[in-house]
């Protein structure tokens, strides 16, 4: 996607927002479902899924692994429904892929959990990304997916330590025990538990290291494999065992995103507003779920009432002390920059392997819009200040594009660099903020929309 090339103007709030909003469904939930639908022993499907450009970019990464992903008419608000027919065993026979591309964007979730997939199929499987994504760390995924046997090179035949590389699957992988650091990801995990059921022997993970961060995400994907029958044994700390067994195939419908739901829930502290969001699920694996306790310690009124979250604003947002808030850190500095009196965020030191080095990225945006911010060793302490108008950039980062919209509902002259690139996860993002702050359809519509088809 081209960058628009004029900053986005941030609109600003001449009143409480008052707004009842739904979220598009979970990039996490949705490329989970993906992957396993491609590993699954029948045709499944993703009901209500997430349609973006991290979920476009996984179907055609498991399409060039020889999936089939459809897309049929569901009842989604935000797009069709997709039916998946598993990786065939052509694709991991005499012959096999040959030699296929994959480009995972920005993606998280595809550069980590597409390689131990990869390695199942038989050929020369190359990935690559966005400029950032080459700085990304990748280590702990190459060297596992080495220990299990698999070869891998860079593009000039040396070993790989990040993007871009080639993986040379055989069809097969042993498995066992492997060993790896996952200090800089969850998704470390994530990754080689979601094949571990493919790999003959299944798999015993251990991690060795400083604390695995967002472990929310690997509870879900625990959760999501035992949904499907995989036998996981996560009992003995800083250990999985994964039996090898076959993979059900699935009909589910995706939760909305609840890390998405958070700049419209933020609305409601940032203009002393009411915001709701329907069909809040009762039991979720969603980290986003943390709202509920991360608001009211902001100063915010939460109820979660007939399945409806309802977020209320004070009349000032308080700062506070907030630990391992993972993927909602950017929102929740977002806000504590708004705060009254002083925040530390805690626990989120691997932030700076994100989209962006986000705590760095947090620090200049909040001292551009004439915030006190500082970095910590594993977080961010933000004092009061008061805020002024500037252009803000994203960083290709969808997360600190939409704390750009979230300042600009408090301060008169906040600008987005390319608002577009909240298409990672959201692409309707600023057609949905427009509407929630009263615009008329025509009006909304007229915002710099972004594309969910994956392009740059
Ligand atoms: O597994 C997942 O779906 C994710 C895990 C987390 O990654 P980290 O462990 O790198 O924070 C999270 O921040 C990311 O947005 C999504
Ligand atoms: C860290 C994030 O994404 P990714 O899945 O690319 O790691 C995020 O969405 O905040």
């Amino acid at each position: 996607m081209t960058p628009s090339a004029a900053p986005w103007p941030a609109p600003f709030a001449h009143g409480p927002v008052d707004a009842t909003v739904t979220v598009p469904g979970s990039k996490s939930l949705t490329n989970r479902y993906l992957i396993l639908a491609a590993l699954a022993d029948g045709p499944s499907r993703l009901r209500a899924p997430l349609h973006s450009r991290d979920s476009a970019l996984m179907i055609a990464a498991l399409r060039a692994l020889g999936a089939t992903v459809t897309e049929v008419q569901g009842d989604g608000d935000f797009g069709p429904d997709l039916e998946v027919t598993p990786i065939p065993s052509s694709s991991r026979e005499a012959g096999g892929l040959g030699a296929v591309a994959i480009d995972c964007g920005l993606a998280g979730t595809v550069m980590r959990f597409v390689p131990p997939i990869a390695a199942l199929c038989r050929g020369e499987i190359a990935f690559d990304g966005d400029p950032h994504a080459r700085v990304r760390p990748m280590g702990p995924v190459i060297d596992a997916l080495e220990s299990l046997g698999v070869a891998l090179s860079a593009p000039d035949g040396a070993r790989p330590a990040s993007l871009p590389f080639t993986v040379y699957g055989t069809g097969a992988v042993p498995g066992g025990h492997i060993i790896v650091d996952a200090s800089g990801s969850s998704q470390f995990v994530s990754a080689l538990l979601l094949a571990g059921a493919r790999f003959e022997e299944g798999l015993h993970l251990e991690h060795i290291g400083k604390p695995v961060p967002s472990l929310d995400h690997i509870a879900m994907t625990i959760a999501v494999l035992r949904e499907l029958g995989v036998e996981v044994d996560d009992t003995v700390p800083n250990h999985w065992f994964v039996k090898p067994g076959p993979i059900r195939a699935f009909d589910v419908r995706i939760e909305q995103d609840l890390s998405n739901a958070g700049p419209f829930l933020a609305a409601a502290l940032a203009t002393r507003g009411t915001v709701r969001i329907p069909n809040w699920p009762e039991h979720t694996t969603q980290v986003g779920d943390a709202w509920r306790e991360i608001l009211p310690k902001l100063g915010a009124r939460v109820a979660l009432d007939g399945g409806t979250l309802t977020v209320t604003g004070g009349e000032r947002i308080t700062g506070a002390e907030i630990a391992d808030t993972s993927e909602l850190a950017p929102t929740v500095a977002a806000l504590c920059a708004l705060a009254d009196s002083p925040s530390r965020l805690t626990g989120i030191a691997h932030l700076r392997g994100h989209e962006t080095d986000r705590l760095a990225a947090l620090v200049t945006e909040i001292t551009r819009l004439g915030g006190d911010a500082e970095e910590t060793a594993d977080g961010l302490v933000i004092r009061p200040a008061r805020l002024h108008g500037a252009v803000v950039l994203s960083y290709a980062d969808h997360r600190m594009a939409t704390a750009g919209a979230i300042w600009g509902l408090a301060v008169e002259g906040v600008e987005v660099e390319d608002i577009a690139t909240t298409s990672k996860t959201m692409p309707e993002f600023p057609h949905m903020w427009a509407r929630m702050l009263g615009f008329g359809e025509a009006a909304a519509s007229a915002q710099t929309g972004a594309r969910a088809d994956g392009a740059r």
